[in-house]
């Protein structure tokens, strides 16, 4: 138990120091953080988790192959606190207008897991290739049921990369009619929008689902460009987003940009999306960011780091006009990132993109949980270097608008805007790794520290403007 007494947390060893500690030098980068998602307390969300998982594309029950114990593991190995948690079009409404509530339990029991670890979650309407029937194994693609499946008779030839079958002829068609390119099918946007708002109706009250992540990497199939983005794309949000309104005001709703291109840098011509809460809007923005040079097996070295490297700048300069501008200042989560981490320089390019993250304000769900060389850990368990680049300490909710952040794996600053209309305390991840004694705080009070979930909550006076708070290890 704690006693609490002032600013001091007896008997876990936290204490308030006195002495003055020069900053860190923290990597340099330009900081534009300017929206983040919020919690009910109103604090400012810092998220960092996975996408959980890409096994769920192909299960029979549409779960992802990962157990409590999992996320039990990924909790204590990696202070995460967020989950993009995949579901699928075909699961949800198996037949035309029916929804499957026991989808939705299972669904709504993963959850519940999260929420008992403190996580937030969101939800990921996620497709690749449109859907498993393009090819008769089931296997190729995810997302839309067999019935909204309409290829035309269109063949789909067998393809060494999966990425290919998206320009198959018979994959465009489905495509095309399920955006109603082809005029011959306007009821299967109606089917999706439906379908969202019946997971927004079981999700609306769970304050645990905080986002809506309304169509994983978005394909045109004949559309290309602004004339589907700007076209049926951002008709197809709006729709989905005013159906949601209807039976939730309050979680996130999260647009995404088409993924051929934009995930390598090419700016978006996304449309606006209009949120008819009452209040702020709450619209987020999660692209995703592959580099193309990384997809050519050279890893993040030589010129191939030179070219990634000038990829994050341009993809960054978009992400942020359509946040800032197109979107209105939305927060930004990066929906999905990764590479094989036995590639030359993968750890400086997981640096990088963390970097980049934290400065732009954006939530993290790396791609993906699933066992193997780009995720945590490999098919026999072993740890990769992703678990210690993701176990860093972190503010993961923040009693203010963040100004800016830094840490190393045995100190953390943080200064922000405190906002004396939020009550709660503001919540610090410490890993045991760089804490594993007594904890020094300097710059505000200390509420709590939970050796369980190595959380720290500190608070500021209600007048206390900017605070800049660091936490070392105790000398
Ligand atoms: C041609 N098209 C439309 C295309 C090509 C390649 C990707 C892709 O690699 N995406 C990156 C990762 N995202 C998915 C899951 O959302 C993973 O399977 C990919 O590795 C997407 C679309």
């Amino acid at each position: 138990s704690l006693a609490v007494a002032g600013s001091l947390v007896l008997g876990a060893g936290v204490a308030t120091a006195q002495s003055s500690l020069p900053a860190t030098g923290s990597d340099s980068s330009e900081w534009s953080a300017s929206a983040y998602l919020t919690d009910d307390a109103g604090r400012s969300l810092i998220l960092r988790g996975f996408n959980t998982a890409s096994s769920a594309k192909s299960t029979p029950d549409g779960m992802p192959i990962f157990t409590e114990s999992d996320l039990d593991r990924e909790h204590a190995d990696m202070g995460t606190n967020f989950v993009r948690f995949l579901i699928s079009w075909r699961s949800v409404e198996p037949e035309p207008g029916q929804y499957d509530q026991a989808y939705l339990d299972r669904v709504e029991q993963r959850v519940g897991w999260y929420a008992e670890r403190g996580y937030k979650v969101m939800l990921d309407m996620h497709q690749d290739l449109y859907s498993g029937a393009i090819t008769p194994d089931g296997k190729t693609g995810n997302g839309a049921p067999a019935w909204a499946t309409y290829m035309d008779g269109l063949p789909v030839n067998e393809r060494d990369s999966w990425e290919l079958y998206y320009i198959e002829p018979g994959v465009i068609r489905a495509f095309d009619n399920f955006w109603n390119t082809t005029g011959k099918h306007p009821e299967l946007v109606d089917h999706y929008v439906n379908a969202w708002k019946a997971v927004a109706d079981r999700f609306a009250d769970n304050e645990t689902v905080v986002a809506y992540d309304l169509m994983n990497e978005p394909w045109g199939g004949s559309l290309q460009g602004p004339a589907f983005e700007a076209g049926p794309l951002t008709s197809m949000y709006q729709r989905t987003t005013d159906a949601i309104r209807q039976v939730d005001q309050d979680s996130w709703v999260c647009v995404a940009p088409q993924a051929v291109g934009v995930n390598q840098g090419i700016p978006s011509a996304l449309g606006t999306i209009a949120d008819p809460r009452q209040g702020a809007r709450r619209i987020a923005y999660c692209p995703h960011l592959y580099p193309l040079p990384l997809d050519l097996g050279d890893g993040y070295s030589g010129f191939s780091k030179t070219l990634t490297d000038a990829t994050i700048e341009t993809w960054r300069t978009s992400i942020e006009h359509v946040a800032d501008t197109v979107l209105e200042g939305a927060p930004v989560i990066l929906g999905e990132f990764g590479l094989d981490t036995t590639l030359p320089g993968a750890q400086d390019y997981l640096d990088r993109v963390y970097t980049v993250a934290r400065d732009m304000g954006a939530g993290v769900s790396y791609w993906s949980s699933d066992r193997g060389p780009w995720g945590p850990y490999l098919e026999d368990g072993t740890q990769t270097i992703l678990v210690d680049t993701v176990n860093k300490p972190y503010p993961r909710a923040v009693a203010g608008m963040p100004v800016r952040w830094s840490s190393t794996s045995d100190r953390l600053d943080l200064t922000y805007r405190n906002d004396p209309a939020v009550t709660a305390p503001t919540e610090i991840y410490l890993p045991a790794a760089g804490f594993p004694g007594d904890i020094a705080v300097q710059g505000a009070d200390v509420v709590g520290w939970d050796s369980q979930s190595r959380l720290l909550t500190v608070r500021s006076a209600p007048d206390a403007g900017e605070v800049t708070v660091t936490v070392t290890p105790a000398a």
